[in-house]
């Protein structure tokens, strides 16, 4: 007969969850005790690194990721976390130590009171076990429902005193269950979908973040060859869903109602695959649509469907009414487009670099696989500018802007993606909220590239304070932050770059390396706007 443990480790490695991402209590330990061999645990120093860690994991490699965290404590540290990993759908499968069960209504130390309804509404299923019995069922559904569409994080609290008690008949079956969901588009909605961008004169696409998480960025690319159409980014957009150096490419969308409508301005037919409709962010209130626009959104997620201000909206497997319409759709016989033009880099200022020559000099020496992981906000926009990037998983950005994904995230992607060289953008407001990343990308040599552009302020709130207009306004400057030293404290190699060439000899060096590095690149500021 297995105990609740036994069953849950079997579980666990008949879904493929063998890497435990985590950070320990007393009421985990009873778990963690023993851990099978063929299971890894990777350490994160804060329950925020740990599920960035495990976020960019995720995201990277496709496949869910288990995660262990500390009672009420350490889920509350993680919940800035989910803010992200709920909005790009991020399979996360999310234990947490509980007190012994018959001592949690009494609220002994690290009783984890109500548990369940301490991250809600950040994931989508949220359980603490009637019985230890039923700890290996729950975890399935836990498993199950993370990896259903649209995909997402979930959380189980479990006693401690559960795991060595049989589990009983149940927990034999629930290892073996394989759930699986269908989601193409009927015959008919594929002919109208196909009829309806036919018909349009000036159609354009509006790609988000699940059209990356499909891995369906070629079919998207064969679609806008096609149609001969001109595609944006989402706005806000967390992932790269189409290669940025294509002909068709005219970049992100502005996260603004006005500036897309002014932006999209003559097409009548706005197809929207695979965001929400849409993730505005500075409030700029104007038309929703262009005039005579109509807007069609294709989407995994009943929920965006749902709430969506405008358009009509199909739910359906994204990969699938890709390869569909990469397949069905006949050519419009418009003339190719051209590509976009961008302006050359402006100069640098002594010592401060001007962040364009930084993502210049990143993009002449990056890998042409490389994966950027970016959270340095006032310069997303020259990043995708600058930075070419051309296949599936090759960018990844806080989804709800939750800062302290960068650095975890990027030793977690590093880490699901050995044969891709990782490099982690990373403002220096944005580095403080988890930088002791630093420390498991160097006890787990995990070679992740960090480059920090120290401009000495949050610059995106900077621009933001002008443009909400709210004059003078405090706590905006983050001066005199050594990050070498920093780095060099959690045990990584760290070196500063003061010029263009310093900042190409050392970023070679540094992606030869099989070890972590940060590089610092004093930068001057610019207005994301
Ligand atoms: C967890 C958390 N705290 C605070 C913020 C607010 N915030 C902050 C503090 C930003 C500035 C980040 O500064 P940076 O140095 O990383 O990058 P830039 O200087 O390029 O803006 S942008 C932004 O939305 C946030 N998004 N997330
Ligand atoms: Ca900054």
């Amino acid at each position: 007969q297995s105990t609740v443990k036994e069953a849950t480790y079997e579980l666990l490695r008949q879904n493929g969850l063998t890497t435990i991402f985590g950070n320990p209590g007393s009421n985990e330990l009873p778990f963690l005790g023993e851990m099978p061999e063929d299971f890894r645990y990777v350490l994160g120093l804060h329950e925020g690194v740990v599920m960035g860690i495990a976020d960019g994991y995720a995201q990277a490699s496709g496949q869910a990721a288990f995660v262990n965290l500390h009672a009420a404590s350490g889920t509350g540290n993680a919940m800035g976390a989910l803010t992200n990993a709920w909005y790009s759908h991020t399979p996360l499968v999310i234990s947490a130590g509980q007190q012994v069960r018959s001592t949690i209504g009494m609220e002994t130390m690290l009783a984890n009171v109500d548990a369940p309804l301490l991250p809600l509404p950040l994931v989508k299923y949220s359980a603490e076990p009637a019985a230890p019995t039923d700890v290996p069922r729950a975890l399935g559904q836990a498993i199950h429902t993370a990896n259903q569409n649209p995909k997402g994080p979930t959380y189980v609290s479990i006693p401690y005193d559960d795991w060595d008690v049989e589990a009983g008949p149940v927990s034999e079956h629930v290892a073996d269950r394989m759930v699986q969901a269908a989601g193409a588009p009927t015959a008919s909605q594929l002919q109208h979908l196909i009829a309806t961008l036919s018909s349009a004169n000036s159609p354009v696409l509006v790609l988000g973040p699940d059209v990356d998480a499909a891995r369906a960025n070629t079919d998207a690319v064969t679609l806008a060859e096609e149609l001969s159409l001109p595609v944006w980014v989402a706005p806000s957009a967390p992932r790269c869903p189409f290669p940025t150096g294509h002909t068709n490419f005219r970049g992100v969308l502005p996260a603004s109602m006005d500036g897309i409508s002014a932006l999209l301005d003559g097409h009548d037919l706005i197809v929207v695959i695979g965001a929400p409709v849409f993730r505005y962010h500075q409030h700029e209130p104007g038309d929703l649509l262009p005039a005579g626009s109509r807007l069609l959104h294709i989407t995994c997620d009943p929920a965006e469907a749902a709430r969506a201000p405008m358009g009509d909206a199909l739910v359906a497997d994204i990969a699938e009414v890709l390869r569909l319409l990469a397949t069905e759709m006949p050519a419009a016989g418009r003339p190719p487009l051209s590509r976009r033009v961008i302006p050359s880099a402006p100069q640098s200022v002594g010592e401060a670099l001007a962040p364009e020559t930084v993502f210049d000099v990143i993009n002449a020496v990056a890998p042409e696989d490389a994966v950027f992981v970016n959270e340095a906000t006032s310069t997303v926009g020259a990043l995708w500018d600058r930075v070419e990037m051309r296949h599936p998983g090759s960018y990844f950005f806080p989804a709800s802007g939750g800062l302290g994904f960068g650095m975890p995230a990027a030793v977690g992607v590093q880490l699901a993606c050995p044969d891709r060289r990782v490099i982690g953008i990373i403002g220096d407001g944005s580095a403080n909220y988890g930088i002791t990343a630093l420390w498991t990308a160097a006890r787990e040599r995990i070679p992740t590239v960090f480059i920090i552009l120290n401009n000495g302020t949050y610059g995106a709130l900077r621009a933001f304070a002008t443009l909400l207009e709210c004059g003078e306004t405090p706590g905006l400057d983050v001066p005199g932050i050594d990050f070498c030293a920093l780095a060099r404290g959690y045990g990584v190699a760290a070196t500063r770059a003061p010029t263009p060439e310093t900042l190409e000899e050392e970023l070679t060096t540094a992606l030869q390396s099989s070890s972590p590095t940060v590089i610092e690149v004093f930068t001057t500021t610019i207005s994301p706007f």
